[in-house]
């Protein structure tokens, strides 16, 4: 069997091993004739699979992303063509609710706020926005959850999109679409930017094409800016640039990067194969991570809001992040965005880190009591 996977995930040829000749390519510069002979194609968010790259594709039967997100793959196509597809749904939730943990510590250092006296709503309350309320809450924060979808199913305690606008901190975990009642496509548009008060803070973690990027350049430029966190971007890998300056954490597309969330989203792949092939798995997720830099930390007390960051800090460093951007941008470099995913250092999720004495509390906020 011959595989051919992107060449930014991890594990790809420990795991295949034995099994499979392993060919990695660049995701963004795969072309038709790289897949004529091969059989299983695995794929992250920028490699579009559609008819174009499918064209030569006769003997492939098997398509796999690594990621959470599907809308780089046209599924149907796939179904059609009787190619068995896989994803990893919920790999890198963990480590999204890293980042956005990271990110709001950052916040509130910077406006000066108690988090626990603040509201946060979740835009999507399926995996990843899960994991973010699941920390607000560790937080002390009171939380609330928008789903209209999922309010549609029966599910209770959830609030309307205008309610859930109304909070603190607004933090988006939906899926981009295009068509039907619940589309996301400038979920946030200019109508509702213009409502939204000067004291709010905006996450976005999920796709970029959610928040109308215009529209919230010109707001920014107005009398009333709003605190941004951005981890995506209309248009990637292009980005607004005269937005940047306008934005309190700028990174690119990393809110899922930890070392954890990649190798979670290839064994998914490795065991939808071994499955789709009948074939038994020979590998364990948890034998292919090595140990963490630093596995504990001992607390005499609780920690404060203040201690926390410092805490967070110690497994991953935001700001890092936000710097890199921002150097990337300044330097002019065209294709600084895919860079710095491909060469993004090691990040471990919080739940490396052991807390030991103190550890009421530890893991609400992610972290290993
Ligand atoms: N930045 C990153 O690195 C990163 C990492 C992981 C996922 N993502 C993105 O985040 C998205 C969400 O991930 P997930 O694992 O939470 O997905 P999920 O499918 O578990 O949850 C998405 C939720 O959004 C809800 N939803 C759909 N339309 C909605 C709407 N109009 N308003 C409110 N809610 C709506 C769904 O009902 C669902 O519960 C992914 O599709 C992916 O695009 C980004
Ligand atoms: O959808 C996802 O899982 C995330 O957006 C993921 O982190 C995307 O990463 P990529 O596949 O672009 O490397």
């Amino acid at each position: 069997m011959k595989v051919l996977a992107d060449e930014n995930m991890p594990f790809v040829r420990e795991l295949f091993a034995g099994r499979a000749e392993v060919i990695t390519r660049p995701g963004r510069a795969l072309q038709p004739e790289h897949l004529r002979d091969i059989d299983a194609l695995l794929v992250r968010s920028i490699t579009r699979v559609d008819e174009a790259l499918l064209s030569e594709a006769g003997r492939l039967r098997f398509v796999g992303t690594a990621t959470i997100g599907c809308d780089h793959v046209d599924t149907g196509l796939l179904a059609r063509r009787g190619i068995a597809f896989a994803s990893a749904p919920g790999c890198n939730k963990v480590a999204v609710g890293d980042y956005v943990l990271a990110a709001l510590l950052r916040v509130a250092a910077h406006k000066n706020w108690t988090l626990a006296d603040k509201t946060l709503a979740v835009i999507g309350a399926g995996n990843t926005g899960s994991e973010v309320a699941r920390r607000a809450e560790g937080l002390g924060m009171r939380v609330l959850r928008c789903d209209p979808p999922l309010a549609n199913a029966g599910m209770p305690g959830l609030v309307g999109y205008d309610q859930a606008l109304a909070a603190d901190i607004v933090s988006f975990h939906v899926p981009i679409t295009h068509q039907g009642p619940y589309a996301t496509h400038h979920l946030l548009n200019e109508e509702r930017i213009d409502r939204l008060g000067g004291h709010q803070v905006l996450i976005n973690a999920c796709r970029g094409d959610v928040w109308n990027n215009r529209a919230l350049l010109a707001r920014q430029q107005g009398g009333r800016p709003l605190t941004l966190v951005m981890d995506v971007w209309e248009h990637e890998p292009a980005v607004l640039a005269e937005l940047v300056p306008h934005v309190l954490i700028a990174t690119p597309h990393i809110a899922g990067y930890s070392l954890e969330g990649k190798a979670r989203g290839t064994f998914a792949l490795y065991r939808a194969l071994c499955n789709h092939g009948g074939q038994p798995e020979r590998h364990s997720l948890a034998a292919l991570l090595p140990a963490p830099a630093v596995r504990s930390v001992h607390l005499n007390r609780a920690p404060d809001q203040a201690q926390l960051e410092r805490l967070v800090r110690l497994v991953y460093d935001i700001e890092r992040d936000d710097r890199n951007f921002r150097r990337g941008l300044a330097s002019g470099e065209p294709g600084f965005f895919d860079r710095l995913r491909k060469e993004y250092p090691e990040r471990r999720e919080l739940g490396s880190l052991q807390w030991c004495g103190a550890s009421a509390g530890a893991q609400a906020l992610g972290f290993k009591a």
